[in-house]
């Protein structure tokens, strides 16, 4: 087979978003860069993630607050048109193409080669074009380093039957053109309580089975547990303590999916989602051609260079690092490793690697900030109290009812929600932040600047929230701790 090689100082292996960003940055900083993509550049995310998903929800949340508005309800009592609802989603996701992904790169400088990549030695990367099309083999070599952004897929349990019940995965869940009548949903995390709310929402009739005591249990109890309720009150059922032992689909394509559980109960369904979490897309990477272990999670310094590779040339950020499987923290690692990359380059002697340094991950430690777009939302920043906890910290934890804020009176009939600030008691400011109700995405940057600006607690008491607005929370909790 004929080989083109061709150099670059940065090769990115995946054009997700993450690896979208560190191209950008490498690029900012002068160095010649290509980006490998074997799918759509734009990633899991744009595509089968975070952008269908949130299309998805955007008209389930906007109707459920509608409906707590005194003299707007009625206006919004009948189902949603699934219809409408997809084709936005399907715009929004541009019909699953990448045309607008690849001006974006062009402009920026960037060269793309499609195909699958895998490293082939130290510093080289060999690409397998795509099915389907002419072409050799290329290899490319870096000057400088090679990223791999290649993010994750879902992983599956390995359960008799699985494969030819073709179960759902979050793919399906995200890009599905008809709403299944009865839908089983497996798993407790934020895949599961936002895809059980958005089909739900949709009209289908939903199970949800956790087999631990609850949703969403990496974020503040309080948070699923609130979740659970108004999922429950909207008709979802959620059993909890549930695992699943073989799924079914005994009809063949057209037929419904059997679900069995430990107990032997069994359940029927139109469609099944396993909502169980992710694995790497690490196993077919060539990383046994320079010395580590494929398959697994790939492990980093702060300054998102891969451990234990000799030459310290190879980066990984996003997904495929296991940090925070969250885009925009995956954005930033790609910008600080795209910063360290450039620093490297230029033969810069020491890098700013210290705590909150413009080549440190530090944030990633300290102050990952997530939304979960469910009814409630829940938003959350840094450490939960059981966390603080575990690490020995010294903390006072405080609580509000949310509901009991003039803002949230206002906002919706019955505002239920509530707000957790979590105090180093030692350093004195926050060092987590939980905010669950309607509408409380918007306030969690708030809580990101106090926590990573490590705002001194007396320092907000001069931080005035507007009169009527959910941000009085912030007073209300201060007014709690200061008693
Ligand atoms: C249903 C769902 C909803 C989500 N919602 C949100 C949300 O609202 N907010 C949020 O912050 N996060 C959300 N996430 C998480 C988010 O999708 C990921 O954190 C994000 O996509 C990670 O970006 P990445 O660039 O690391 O990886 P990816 O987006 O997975 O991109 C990796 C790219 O690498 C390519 N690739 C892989 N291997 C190779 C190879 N060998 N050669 C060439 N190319 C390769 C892939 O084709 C892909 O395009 C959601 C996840 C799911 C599943
Ligand atoms: N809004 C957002 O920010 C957003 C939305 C969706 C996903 N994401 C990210 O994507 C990642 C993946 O989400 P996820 O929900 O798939 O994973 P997760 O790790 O959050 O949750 C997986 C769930 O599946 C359960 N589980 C695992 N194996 C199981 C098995 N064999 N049987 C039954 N249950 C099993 C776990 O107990 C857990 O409840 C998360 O890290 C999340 O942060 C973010």
């Amino acid at each position: 087979m004929n080989q083109a090689t061709d150099e670059y100082d940065v090769v990115v292996l995946g054009a997700g978003p993450v690896g979208e960003n560190l191209a950008d940055r490498t690029r900012a900083a002068g160095l010649s860069t290509v980006i490998v993509e074997r799918e759509l550049v734009g990633g899991e995310c744009s595509y089968w993630a975070c952008v269908p998903s949130k299309s998805l929800l955007r008209p389930v949340l906007a109707r459920a607050e509608a409906r707590r508005v005194p003299g707007l309800r009625q206006a919004v009592d009948g189902p949603l048109s699934a219809a409408e609802v997809f084709a936005h989603r399907d715009k929004q996701v541009g019909n699953w193409t990448d045309g607008g992904a690849l001006t974006w790169l062009e402009s920026a400088g960037i060269d793309l080669v499609r195909g699958h990549g895998r490293l082939a030695g130290p510093q080289r990367v060999a690409v397998t074009p795509p099915d389907g099309s002419d072409g050799d083999e290329r290899v490319l070599t870096a000057r400088h380093a090679v990223a791999v952004c290649t993010g994750t897929r879902a992983a599956l349990p390995d359960l008799p039957g699985i494969a030819e019940a073709r179960p759902w995965t979050s793919r399906e869940a995200t890009s599905s053109a008809t709403v299944p009548e009865r839908l089983v949903v497996v798993g407790g995390g934020v895949v599961a309580a936002e895809m059980a709310t958005a089909w739900n929402g949709l009209g289908s009739r939903v199970t949800v089975l956790v087999r631990g005591s609850g949703l969403l249990t990496r974020i503040e109890p309080f948070a699923g547990e609130l979740v659970a309720e108004t999922l429950r009150e909207a008709g979802v059922e959620i059993r909890t303590g549930t695992s699943v032992k073989g799924v079914a689909r005994p009809g063949g394509a057209a037929g419904p999916v059997t679900v069995t559980l430990e107990n032997g109960e069994r359940l029927e369904a139109d469609e099944v989602l396993f909502a169980t979490g992710r694995t790497p897309h690490t196993e077919d990477l060539g990383l046994e051609t320079v010395g580590l272990e494929p398959g697994g999670w790939l492990t980093v310094d702060e300054t998102c260079r891969v451990r234990d590779v000799p030459g310290g040339w190879l980066y990984a950020a996003g997904d495929v690092n296991h940090r925070a499987l969250l885009t925009h923290q995956g954005k930033y690692q790609a910008r600080i490793a795209g910063a360290a990359i450039g620093a490297r380059a230029q033969g810069v002697p020491l890098l700013e690697t210290d705590r909150w340094g413009a080549h440190a991950t530090t944030a990633d430690e300290a102050a990952v900030p997530q939304v979960v777009f469910t009814d409630p939302e829940v938003a959350a920043v840094g450490l939960t109290a059981e966390q603080a906890e575990a690490e020995g910290r010294s903390i006072r934890v405080v609580d509000y009812d949310m509901g009991q804020v003039e803002g949230a009176v206002l906002y919706g009939d019955g505002y239920r929600g509530r707000a957790r600030m979590v105090v180093d008691l030692d350093r004195g400011h926050l060092i987590g932040v939980t905010f669950v109700g309607p509408g409380v995405a918007e306030l969690l940057h708030s809580a990101t600047v106090a926590v990573v600006g490590e705002v001194p607690i007396e320092r907000l008491w001069h931080a005035v929230p507007s009169f009527p607005t959910v941000s009085e929370v912030w007073l209300r909790l201060l007014e709690a701790y200061r008693g």
